[in-house]
């Protein structure tokens, strides 16, 4: 492989022996991994149906590598968001980030939403994840994943950092800075990072790093967790942007963390004036697992201004305002669903509780996406289909993963159904995929035009 000649340079002078090793991985087929997504099916569950030669990712509870025969992006499982493709060494990020159901947790560098998927999958739809992008097309796609994964719990926004700090000044539990890097760790498997890198690139992102750090810090609350990854080797991004922050942060301390065979430590020679317990710091190197590079950092809050009072979001208080909605979850819903629910235009959602007001803020998804409100009628969203399960709704079609109505469905087509009217949860093997309108034997398809398969 052709990489930049001052990288290999630098990377030489600080593997010394391990250099050969370090370079022959470059040879190697990069690993491709999928994480089950637990919201929507449990990992034996996924593993009995699964139609990929799947193999355990040993530091991740729901990884999986698969085969380079198999092609799980191109599966109706995946439109049905059983899993997330994902790098298998960035699944170390959200296992060792650990959030847990009825946090409040912040992704600040979210897109395309390999983390927060992680991370909402361990919520288990309870308490409040912020997914934050800065770059509106990545926002967007974000958002999509967030949907297709069926979660409910999260707030899309498309902020900087800064402006999030004005708002949510000491209000998370966990954040995780996944920061924008120099890439070094992701060169055989992207090959723009690889084109664009340059040793000028590398200072102006650590730069960059320390910023979002700093703006991270504001909105963690004491005795939080800040969670750093790159997926860069780079000593400067790594061990000296933590170095840097814990000098210029006192109030934070790094934390111990388990670390899984062939992972290594964080190198306190490789930067000038290291701070204590930098070598607690997780590095993941390509030639020692089976997965590309990373670097992961825990720091721990421990002192600092104490924030109690917050201005919450206000919800609809008038429900006759959001009939329709109600009408159309008496006709097709078995489920209540809880949260508040706010309008914005005739779009309605149902924003976690506790959430912070949005006035000021570029918001992609407030919440979960219920619907439109239109004259006197209610149309579910896409959102809401992944969301709900076959128990959850009155009216139900499954198709087989192979049949061919599933292929017609994807593609847009309408269906021919024996009998049944009004809106129907399309499934695939018994999970949702998408919603269809039934009248007069033909099944409207509804699955979103931006979606089908061509
Ligand atoms: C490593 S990627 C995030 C990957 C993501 N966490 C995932 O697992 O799918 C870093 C992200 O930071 C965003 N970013 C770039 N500049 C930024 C800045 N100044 N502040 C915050 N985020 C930034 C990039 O657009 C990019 O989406």
């Amino acid at each position: 492989m052709n990489l930049p000649k001052d990288f290999l340079v630098k990377m030489k002078e600080l593997l010394k022996e391990e250099y050969d090793e370090f370079i022959k991985s470059y040879d190697e087929e990069k690993s491709q991994g999928l994480r089950i997504n637990t919201l929507k099916v449990s990992i034996d569950e996924f593993l009995k149906i699964c139609p990929f030669n799947l193999k355990k990712i040993p530091w991740v509870k729901e990884g999986y590598y698969f085969s380079s025969d198999d092609r799980p992006g191109k599966h109706p499982y995946h439109d049905a968001g059983l899993y997330y493709i994902q790098e298998p060494s960035a699944m170390a990020v959200g296992e060792i980030m650990d959030s847990k159901p009825f946090e409040r947790v912040l992704d600040l560098c979210a897109a395309p939403g390999g983390k927060s998927t992680h991370l909402a999958s361990r919520m288990n739809q309870e308490g409040i994840l912020v997914s934050n992008e800065i770059h509106p097309a990545r926002a967007k796609i974000l958002s999509q994943n967030i949907e297709r994964l069926g979660i409910k719990n999260a707030v899309v926004t498309n902020e900087t950092p800064e402006n999030l700090a004005k708002k949510f000044k000491g209000y998370f539990d966990r954040i995780l800075v996944d920061a924008p890097c120099s890439g070094e760790g992701m060169f055989r498997k992207d090959l723009g990072a690889r084109d664009e890198w340059s040793l000028s690139n590398v200072y102006h992102c650590l730069k960059r790093q320390l910023d979002i750090l700093e703006n991270a810090a504001t909105m963690l609350r004491v005795g939080g967790r800040l969670v750093y990854s790159t997926c860069t080797f780079s000593p400067e991004e790594n061990e000296g942007v933590i170095s840097n922050f814990i000098k210029l942060n006192s109030n934070f301390e790094i934390e111990d963390v388990k670390v899984y065979d062939g992972f290594d430590r964080g190198r306190s020679q490789w930067v000038e004036d290291a701070v204590d317990n930098i070598d607690r710091t997780i590095r993941i190197w390509p030639h020692k697992t089976q997965g590309e590079g990373h670097y992961i950092a825990v720091l721990r809050k421990t002192d600092g201004e104490d924030i109690s009072k917050f201005n919450f979001i206000n919800g609809v208080t008038n429900k006759k305002s959001i009939k329709e909605y109600f009408d159309f979850a008496e006709e097709n819903l078995l489920e209540n669903l809880q949260g508040q629910f706010v309008l914005f235009g005739e779009q309605l959602y149902v924003v976690p509780k506790e959430m912070l007001s949005l006035e000021n803020m570029k918001v992609l998804r407030p919440g979960l996406h219920l619907g439109s409100i239109k004259k006197n009628r209610f149309e579910p969203s896409h959102a809401l289909a992944l969301y709900l399960n076959g128990d959850k709704v009155k009216n139900k079609l499954s198709f087989d993963k192979d049949s061919k109505e599933i292929l017609y469905y994807l593609k847009g087509e309408s269906i021919g159904v024996e009998s049944g009217k009004g809106w129907y949860l399309v499934q695939v093997d018994g999970f949702s995929i998408g919603w269809g309108k039934l009248s007069g034997n033909i099944l409207k398809n509804h699955y979103p035009k931006g979606l089908r398969w061509l």
